[in-house]
């Protein structure tokens, strides 16, 4: 029997997201979500796919990413998918920071393992919790290859006239401080999908994609290569999110350190956690900030102007960028649901050739689809994201090389 599966494990900082795959038709065989690790209210919400059962919930504290782990070994044994399966060809997991070190997907040893650590302190929220991802299911299945799939391998194709910072070259160089990008793994997948969508390849097209998650990016694909990003160093910079502040001049943090007395940390908790939408109006879930503008709260409504903003700034910097823009491609939680996110973020640009259909934008589905008006001079899309096949196809292409 030719081992065809692959388990693959989406570890954020307080979540996991995990599917198996059988790759022979890309087939989901069992999907599911940990999350609220660490709290007392954890939730992990498992689905089978091949029994046709429904979806089973846990709910009660799991302390953290490896007890979340285990449980769901636990849940796909219940199911006969358990991670002892023969049939299991590989794990492939989400890394998002790999620095310069990796531009293709790894096969997972102790060195990789190595410098996915040291790089850490560039990826607090994240590397952290895909370490211990990923030393958790080599426990489990020592004998089986695990392949990281870097966040940040999409974006190495940026020229240095973008990945440079203004600083000076030499400090710059001895702490390897330039631009990585992040979420590469969805913008390269949507970037695809939506040169699908309008009938060409890849390298036909130029699309700004804006990947609007709780994090969110946006970039610059020109014919299927990425020459920017929102994101730098870490994943702070760039568009207003959930927590995050993105872009804001460097010196308020000077600022907050000598006249705010703050330390290092908690200017770090700061803006990496208690800014961006939650920061400005105590919520984060555009769900919730749409529910209270609706019923007139001003708060509710600033974040949502500073948000849009911010978002609108950047399709202006990256259609600048790319010269000719072929589609703009909304993704992710807030980019897949949010109507009234698409609409604000393009009103005003039908000068560039950018608008909204309102019928089409209200739409709502799975599929990949345009909600521009016919004739557009450039097409808008939703192209939902799916990181998680994503990582799937290249894990299984790069075991198949390597057997
Ligand atoms: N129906 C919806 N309408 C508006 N926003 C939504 C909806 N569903 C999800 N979201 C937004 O999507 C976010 C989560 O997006 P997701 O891509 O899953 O983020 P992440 O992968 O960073 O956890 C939520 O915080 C919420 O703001
Ligand atoms: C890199 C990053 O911001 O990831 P996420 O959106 O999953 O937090
Ligand atoms: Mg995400």
């Amino acid at each position: 029997m030719t081992a065809t599966r692959v388990l693959v494990l989406n570890s954020g900082s307080s979540s996991v997201k995990y599917q198996l795959l059988d790759m022979r038709d890309s087939r989901r065989l069992a999907v599911g979500l940990v999350e609220r690790i660490g709290e007392e209210n954890s939730r992990l919400k498992h689905t089978p796919l091949t029994t046709g059962g429904a979806s089973r919930e846990r709910t009660g504290p799991i302390a953290d990413h490896e007890a979340a782990l285990k449980a769901v070994a636990e849940e796909l044994a219940a199911d006969g998918l358990g991670l002892d399966s023969a049939e299991l060809a590989a794990i492939g997991h989400r890394v998002v920071h790999g620095g310069q070190s990796f531009t293709e997907p790894t096969v997972i040893d102790d060195t990789v393992l190595a410098e996915i650590e040291r790089l850490i302190p560039v990826a607090p929220l994240h590397n952290p919790a895909n370490l211990t991802g990923i030393r958790t299911a080599r426990a489990l299945r020592p004998d089986l290859p695990q392949v990281a799939v870097f966040d940040t391998a999409f974006h190495t194709t940026m020229p240095e006239s973008a990945a440079r910072y203004a600083i000076d070259v030499e400090t710059a160089d001895a702490h390897r401080i330039r631009r990585y990008g992040f979420h590469g793994t969805s913008h390269a997948y949507v970037s695809r999908a939506t040169a699908e969508l309008l009938g060409k390849g890849p390298s036909e097209v130029n699309v700004i994609v804006l990947h609007l998650g709780n994090g969110a990016s946006a970039s610059a694909v020109e014919g299927g290569r990425c020459v920017d990003t929102s994101m730098g160093l870490t994943p702070l910079e760039g568009l207003v999110m959930g927590t995050r502040s993105g872009d804001m001049d460097p010196a308020v943090i000077f600022h907050l350190m000598r006249v705010g007395g703050m330390s290092t940390d908690e200017i770090d908790t700061l803006l990496n956690k208690k800014s961006g939408l939650i920061g400005l109006c105590g919520d984060n879930d555009m769900r919730e900030i749409r529910r209270r503008i609706d019923e007139g709260d001003e708060r509710a409504k600033l974040a949502f102007d500073i948000y849009i903003h911010r978002l609108k700034k950047y399709i202006g910097a990256y259609y600048a960028v790319l010269g000719r823009v072929d589609a703009v491609a909304f993704t992710a939680g807030v980019g897949e649901n949010a109507a009234p996110v698409r609409e604000a973020a393009l009103a005003g640009l039908a000068g560039l050739g950018l608008a909204v259909d309102g019928d089409l934008n209200a739409v709502r589905g799975d599929e990949p689809r345009l909600i521009s008006p016919a004739g557009a001079r450039v097409a808008v899309a939703v192209v939902p994201t799916d990181e998680e096949l994503e990582i799937a196809a290249q894990t299984y292409t790069l075991v198949g090389k390597n057997i």
